[in-house]
């Protein structure tokens, strides 16, 4: 990707128009007059538009969880040549079965920096999961790293939601629905289906990905908190309408049930003049997160630090939990204030976007990532353990870093891959040595 390519998707990211609200009733036209008023198809849509249905969920769930956006395209995506099956390259689905679960505690390095030209496609690079992607149950864990924008091709997910999380580089997402930007901070969400292309801000990109197979993310229920706090829907940011008329190639890939598959269109799929709907694409600025803590003692539980979360079918348990471990005070009083020691019936993947992270002291590197699978023991390394436990309990600032969870109620199987990777390390299980015993009754 050339200079001027980055400056041009930079000075198209910098002025951006969103609509804000999470789950709205959100609609535009990026042409006047090209949104049907009164009904969704009309005999003949506005301008000569073909009218389409994007479902997001069945046509007969609930009202409260039911989703679907209204497009008013250029062209019906249903006109499009076969799909045949293209490379997975580093790309892989549920259910994982390339190597037996592991009940060790894993960590890795960030990703090795990848060879000239990879787009955010190609560096895509999977580490594991859970479920089943043809059951829609489950999630998959994935990082890239990518130095090029994807130019001749834009992406799209059948199996699920993609919620990207950057830690380098910020990246410009054209997508059926509109642009996003979404900078290291914060994170942006593609739903089901939704085609995109991943323009790059910077040199390089670099982050994480939570592939969602099951329910779509929404804002967990507040309950003792109030109306108000954690993440607020208003700050969550959906694109305005914004379309591309241009014809000729374009390789169009789609993952399937695991595996992608590539037609090549004679136009752009971004060609979506109007829409209206509530399934929708949306970044979200994580600073903007209303962190939640103990005003009196002890250390709450991170679900407290939950930004979205993929509920699954028993009431409580996520398949997936988006958490967030953002800048906030520590005050609690006679309290071991990192997190705790622990064993958890669910499965904890963290990944660091910037600084450090205070249960560890180091090792737990930005674009790397941890793996704590169900029940694991886990919790602060032994240097978080004696400095916390002998520090002055002065109300103090954790501002020096930004780490997340992808926190999931079936354990992850790794990729071979990941399994194999010259970058996962080895001795992490050292970081709990020289814990000795203090107990002499
Ligand atoms: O293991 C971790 O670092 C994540 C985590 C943080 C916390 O504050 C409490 C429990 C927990 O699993
Ligand atoms: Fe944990």
């Amino acid at each position: 990707m050339t200079g001027t390519d980055r400056e041009r998707a930079r000075k198209t990211a910098e002025g951006l128009v969103y609509a804000s609200g999470f789950g709205n009733e959100h609609s535009g036209e990026a042409v006047p007059g090209a949104l049907p008023h009164g009904r969704n198809s009309p005999q003949r849509a506005p301008l000569g538009l073909y009218a389409e249905q994007l479902s997001g969920s069945a046509f007969t769930e609930p009202r409260r969880h039911n989703r679907r956006s209204w497009l008013y395209r250029i062209r019906p995506s249903a006109a499009h040549p076969p799909f045949t099956r293209t490379d997975n390259g580093g790309l892989r689905g549920a259910p994982f079965t390339e190597t037996v679960p592991d009940p060790n505690r894993l960590r890795w390095n960030p990703l090795p920096e990848p060879a000239e030209g990879t787009d955010f496609l190609a560096g895509l690079w999977t580490l594991g999961g859970n479920g089943d992607a043809t059951q829609r149950t489950g999630m998959a864990i994935h990082l890239y790293a990518a130095n090029a924008s994807m130019t001749d091709r834009v992406f799209s997910d059948a199996d699920g939601e993609l919620l990207i999380v950057p830690e380098r580089g910020g990246l410009l997402l054209r997508t059926e629905f509109g642009l996003l930007r979404a900078e290291p901070g914060h994170v942006a969400l593609i739903p089901r289906g939704v085609r995109f292309r991943v323009e790059l801000l910077d040199e390089t990109a670099r982050g994480y990905v939570c592939e969602n197979y099951g329910q779509p993310f929404t804002l967990p229920d507040l309950g003792p908190i109030g109306a108000n706090g954690l993440a607020n829907a208003r700050d969550f940011l959906a694109p305005v309408a914004a379309y591309e008329d241009t014809e000729g190639p374009v390789r169009v890939v789609n993952k399937f049930c695991g595996n992608l598959w590539e037609a090549v269109y004679d136009h752009s799929p971004l060609d979506v003049v109007a829409w209206h709907g509530n399934l929708v694409p949306y970044v979200y600025d994580l600073r903007r997160f209303n962190v939640i803590g103990s005003i009196s003692y002890d250390h709450p539980d991170p679900s407290i630090f939950t930004v979205l979360t993929s509920p699954s079918d028993t009431p409580g348990l996520a398949g997936v939990d988006f958490v967030v471990f953002a800048p906030r005070w520590l005050v609690g009083e006679d309290t071991f204030r990192p997190p705790y020691f622990h064993r958890n019936v669910m499965s904890e993947y963290m990944g660091l976007i910037e600084g450090a992270y205070d249960a560890k002291a180091e090792g737990f590197v930005p674009g790397g990532g941890s793996l704590h699978n169900m029940m694991s023991a886990h919790g602060p390394d032994r240097e978080t353990f004696d400095r916390a436990s002998a520090a002055e309990l002065e109300p103090h600032k954790v501002d020096d870093g930004l780490a997340f969870m992808f926190e999931t109620r079936w354990p992850v199987t790794l990729t071979a891959q990941a399994a194999g990777a010259g970058h996962l390390q080895s001795g992490y299980d050292d970081v709990w040595q020289g814990l000795e015993r203090h107990y002499r009754p």
